[in-house]
């Protein structure tokens, strides 16, 4: 069987990927339509699938698609998701706009497949979360998770096609000593570091800090487990990195962690330092796997910790690539 696909916000960072993600992955593809605002319908653009022209995403009869993937916004997806699962097609949303939502599934592929059931609605989780929770479930399993602390090194596409714009246009203006002036970022982002994603809460937390809150206990299906995640942007293209600390139920040796990592699906080991071999998001551009390395114990929670970094491009496993495997599993 061959399915008709839409991808709703088809010129953004993570429309486009989806694109390649498709056909690199060989989803059986009888159509591919493409939609973004009315700003881009006519224009036609090249694709792996051949040349296709851009549709206004709120024209789409979604009767003629089998799976949506939504790469637009939250508001959007709220505005639209109802009117094509009512017209029997599934949607497969990138927002937050469902996240939170007791009915709808929050899925990564290889953690919680099963949870898709016959939902018509699935969502895709919040970057930063999907890549920390590649590594993170297979060491809960193992080990139980007691606590979980995590810092984030955030690129600025996590802010969409702008987001890389601006950081290419302010390091151009800043070395010819031109006025820096920033829109997506609060603050320039060009040399430069903001620890500032979303919206503040009224705990002081960030609205992105919260989401890995949020997200990571509902994917793993755990909802008192202690988290605790300052996010932060830098001045990269793509890849999110992170520095993830745990206390584990049970002992942990960090050679056994190790091994364990290694053999799970969705993560590359880059774990030896003697030969300066770590995970970066340099590597881990445009690469499906979660880079994990860095691997030690703990100083603060000796034989129960574990400290280690990881590098995921979070446009695809934190996007495109973790909604197309959810299309698989449909
Ligand atoms: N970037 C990332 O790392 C991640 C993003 N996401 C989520 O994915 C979604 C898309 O993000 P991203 O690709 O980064 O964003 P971009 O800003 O790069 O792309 C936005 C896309 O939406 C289209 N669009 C914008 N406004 C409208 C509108 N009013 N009606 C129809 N189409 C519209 C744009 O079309 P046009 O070109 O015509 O303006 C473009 O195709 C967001 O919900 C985001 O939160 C989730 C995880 C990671
Ligand atoms: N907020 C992420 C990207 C993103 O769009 O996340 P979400 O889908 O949770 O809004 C970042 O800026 O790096």
């Amino acid at each position: 069987m061959r399915y008709k696909v839409g991808i709703m916000g088809a010129t953004g960072a993570v429309g486009r990927e989806i694109i390649e993600v498709l056909h690199d992955r060989n989803f059986p593809v009888e159509e591919l339509r493409l939609f973004a605002s009315k700003r881009s319908a006519g224009k036609t653009i090249e694709t792996p699938f051949g040349a296709i022209t851009i549709e206004n995403a709120d024209m789409a009869d979604y009767s003629q698609l089998n799976i949506a993937f939504f790469a637009i916004s939250g508001d959007w997806s709220k505005e639209n998701a109802d009117k094509a699962t009512s017209a029997g097609c599934y949607v497969i949303d990138n927002s937050s706009a469902f996240r939170y939502d007791d009915k709808v599934p929050l899925v990564v592929p290889e953690i919680n497949a099963d949870a898709i059931g016959d939902s018509k609605l699935i969502a895709n989780p919040n970057c930063t979360t999907a890549i920390a929770a590649i590594p993170l479930y297979a060491l809960h399993k193992e080990y139980g998770l007691k606590k979980v602390i995590i810092s984030t090194y955030q690129a600025t596409s996590g802010a969409g096609a702008a987001g890389m714009s601006e950081l290419t246009e302010e390091t151009k203006n800043y070395l010819e000593g031109k006025e820096v002036k920033n829109k997506v970022f609060t603050y320039p982002i060009a040399f430069n570091t903001i620890p500032h994603i979303d919206n503040f809460q009224e705990n002081d937390y960030t609205r992105e800090e919260m989401k890995v809150v949020w997200e990571t206990r509902k994917i793993f299906s755990e909802p008192d487990i202690p988290i605790s995640c300052t996010c932060v942007r830098i001045p990269t293209m793509r890849v999110h990195g992170e520095s993830i600390v745990i206390e584990t139920e049970r002992t942990i040796d960090p050679v056994d962690a190790k091994k364990l990592l290694g053999q799970i699906e969705g993560v590359e080991l880059k774990d030896d330092i003697e030969n300066n071999i770590y995970p970066m998001p340099l590597n881990a551009t445009k690469k499906y796997e979660v880079e994990v390395g860095r691997i030690r114990r703990n100083l603060v929670f000796g034989d129960h910790g574990l400290e280690f970094f990881v590098c995921g491009d979070q446009i695809l496993k934190g996007a495109a690539l973790n909604a197309v495997q959810i299309a698989e599993n449909l």
